[in-house]
């Protein structure tokens, strides 16, 4: 089925691996256009989103360890935004040499991107978003001591990493701006990174200094512009139940009623499979018609020719694999 209006979000995978070079970054993201110019060949609108936690961490790095009286650090929210501007650059970038290549003359724009939040979301008292980089206990024990305002926890066995502010999105502010490129034929890179997050005041938006779940943040986006499909690609092909278990099981075509019933038996890991399950579920119930997928990068080829992955809908119709 071509002609559908598509939000992808792109996991921390499709972006960096283990080489957080420019240079590496670009080559991965180069592989990653390679399998998104695949929707475009069969006529799909794409609306591209991406992560940006590892990278919006070492930025803070990099600036703390530059920074000067003269030359000072930059708050979280315009970090965010430079993030949007590299990650941005590097992906429009690679689409254009892929299209290229394809003999497309699609264009795409990124567009630094607003996402609203409440200022009284709870989240911005409870720092819940891993950025940059892994620690161990003792080098995590080392920045504690210097810097005791920031806050670091333990990421799934595989080591510490600093933990900042993530309020749930409640608004895009480019969401017009993003529907008229779709609709002008163009293909948007939007809400990196989740978006920069601002909160309202009168007439006015204001930065505040947290970082978005992006796969809420394009679930959002998704609803706002009334997307046929949003598309989570992360680095599993499919969602699990007792992920990691003997007995896990790959969930394929699945309901909504269905995969609440899992998160409440607590089947998917907080801050990793959780929000996009909960994006996917959201982003259903908004628009009873659509569906969400969530899948791997590798996958998008299998998902096309036969509806592999997990499939989130009101009413799962079972893969042709
Ligand atoms: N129930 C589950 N089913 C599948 N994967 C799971 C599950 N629970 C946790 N995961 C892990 O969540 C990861 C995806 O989260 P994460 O790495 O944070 O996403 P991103 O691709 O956006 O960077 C998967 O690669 C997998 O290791
Ligand atoms: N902003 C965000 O959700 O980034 P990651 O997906 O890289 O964690």
């Amino acid at each position: 089925m071509a002609n559908r209006k598509i939000v992808v979000a792109l996991g921390g995978n499709a972006i960096l691996s283990k080489d957080a070079s420019a240079q590496a970054q670009q080559q991965a993201l180069r592989d990653t256009a390679k399998t998104l110019v695949a929707f475009i060949k069969q006529g799909d609108q794409l609306i591209i989103s991406h992560g940006n936690g590892p990278q919006v961490g070492n930025l803070l790095l990099q600036q703390a360890a530059g920074s000067t009286e003269k030359n000072p650090p930059m708050p979280l929210d315009t970090a965010v935004a430079m993030t949007q501007g590299s990650i941005g650059y590097w992906l429009q970038n690679a689409m254009n040499e892929v299209l290229v290549e394809n003999g497309l003359e699609t264009e795409v724009a990124t567009i630094v991107t607003q996402v609203e939040v409440s200022p009284d979301d709870p989240a911005f008292i409870t720092p819940t978003k891993p950025i940059g980089p892994f620690y161990s206990k003792a080098e995590c024990d080392l920045i504690k001591a210097a810097h005791p305002e920031q806050t670091f926890v333990e990421d799934a066995g595989r080591g510490y990493r600093r933990v900042v502010p993530s309020p749930r999105p409640i608004g895009v502010i480019e969401a017009s701006v993003v529907n008229q490129l779709v609709s002008a034929g163009i293909v948007p890179i939007t809400v990196g990174g989740g978006g920069v997050p601002v909160v309202r005041d009168n007439q006015r938006f204001v930065g505040r200094e947290a970082v978005i779940d992006k796969d809420f943040a394009s679930e959002k986006l998704a609803e706002l512009v009334g997307a046929d499909l949003l598309i989570i690609l992360t680095a599993v092909d499919n969602v699990f139940v007792n992920f990691n278990q003997p007995d896990q099981k790959r969930l394929e075509a699945v309901s909504v009623a269905e995969m609440k019933d899992y998160i409440a038996q607590d089947q998917f890991a907080k801050g990793s499979m959780l929000p996009k399950v909960q994006a996917a579920i959201d982003f259903v119930e908004s628009r009873p018609e659509s569906s969400a997928v969530i899948t791997s990068l590798e996958n998008v080829g299998r998902f096309l020719e036969k509806g592999d992955g997990t499939i989130i809908s009101m009413s799962p119709v079972p893969s042709q694999s």
